[in-house]
């Protein structure tokens, strides 16, 4: 039994990360003060000028607590139930991905054109697939005022949490949930097409980190047996739902740029950009209608 925690911030900040670095946790130190300036209310500036000060019982045990469940295993941001995401802080629930820096990459990469749309037309559609959390169409709306979106999910339990975020985010009114499978539901016609769709091979899944398989859903992870059903879908499907001069945009595996391309090439869409992510990995595709 480990000992108990201290009840002044320095100290209890020092004990914290010992815990997790024993665990052999990643960042130690990262995790013990997201842990503890969350459960306990302080901030950073606090524990610096101020290491003497009392944390409260009842926010010592809630940090025990999850010094314990980050150090079996669990993600830190699944414990403190949100993640930020674009500047957005968004609730997680069992049924949403963990929204992931990489995916802020298809978010620069379309904004521009959203802003463009919105400009010229005085509104910008936009319809994101598998929204999950919410986050790439809450964060487009967060940066485009004149935008509308409408979040499709399968998970009825992904899209409460969608619906949640946006009225947390007072994006609420610019937000629709829709409960479908894919387009099976969707109506009108949209300028961007937003998809980070599931795009992992099924029996890869078994060799994911920990983290990522034990605590992601795997209706998010699993993009079938080769990865990429998803995509067949969505650019087989895309036209009816997609204005003349819109366009898709779909996070990839950073292996898929080739075979993403050739199904949307094959679908009748042209590249109309290709970006990396902060790792230089190839993570987005923007395609557009035309020959390839
Ligand atoms: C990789 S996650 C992306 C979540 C979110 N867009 C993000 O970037 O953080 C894929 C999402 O697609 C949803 N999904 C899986 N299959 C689907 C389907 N057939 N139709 C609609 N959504 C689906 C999952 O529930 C999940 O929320």
């Amino acid at each position: 039994m480990a000992d108990k925690l201290p009840e002044a911030l320095g100290p209890l900040l020092r004990e914290a990360r010992a815990r997790l670095a024993a665990a052999a946790v990643d960042d130690p130190a990262l995790d013990a003060r997201l842990i503890v300036e969350h459960f306990s209310g302080t901030s950073r500036t606090q524990a610096i000028a101020d290491p003497e000060r009392k944390v409260e019982g009842s926010a010592i045990a809630a940090i025990e607590a999850a010094l314990r469940r980050r150090a079996g295993g669990e993600p830190v941001h699944r414990i403190l139930g949100y993640r930020e995401f674009y500047g957005l802080r968004l609730s997680l629930s069992p049924q949403t991905l963990e929204p992931r820096p990489d995916t802020e990459t298809l978010v620069e990469a379309v904004l521009p054109f959203v802003e463009a749309i919105a400009a010229r037309e005085g509104e910008c559609r936009i319809l994101d697939l598998g929204t999950g959390t919410g986050a790439i169409a809450l964060a487009l709306l967060s940066a485009a005022p004149a935008a509308i979106a409408t979040g499709v999910d399968i998970a009825a339990g992904a899209l409460a949490t969608a619906t949640r975020n946006a009225r947390q985010l007072g994006l609420g009114g610019r937000f629709t949930a829709l409960q479908s499978d894919w387009f099976e539901k969707v109506s009108g016609r949209y300028h961007v097409i937003a998809a980070n769709p599931p795009y992992i091979p099924s029996q890869d899944i078994g060799n994911l980190q920990d983290e990522v398989r034990d605590f992601d859903p795997r209706l998010a992870l699993d993009g079938g047996v080769d990865g990429l059903a998803p995509y067949r879908t969505i650019a087989a499907e895309a036209a009816r739902f997609l204005e003349a001069e819109g366009r898709i945009a779909v996070e990839i595996g950073h292996t898929q740029r080739n075979e993403v391309s050739e199904i949307f090439h094959a679908a009748g869409y042209a590249a109309a950009g290709v970006f990396g992510d902060l790792g230089g990995n190839d993570r987005v595709l923007v395609f557009q209608r035309g020959k390839p």
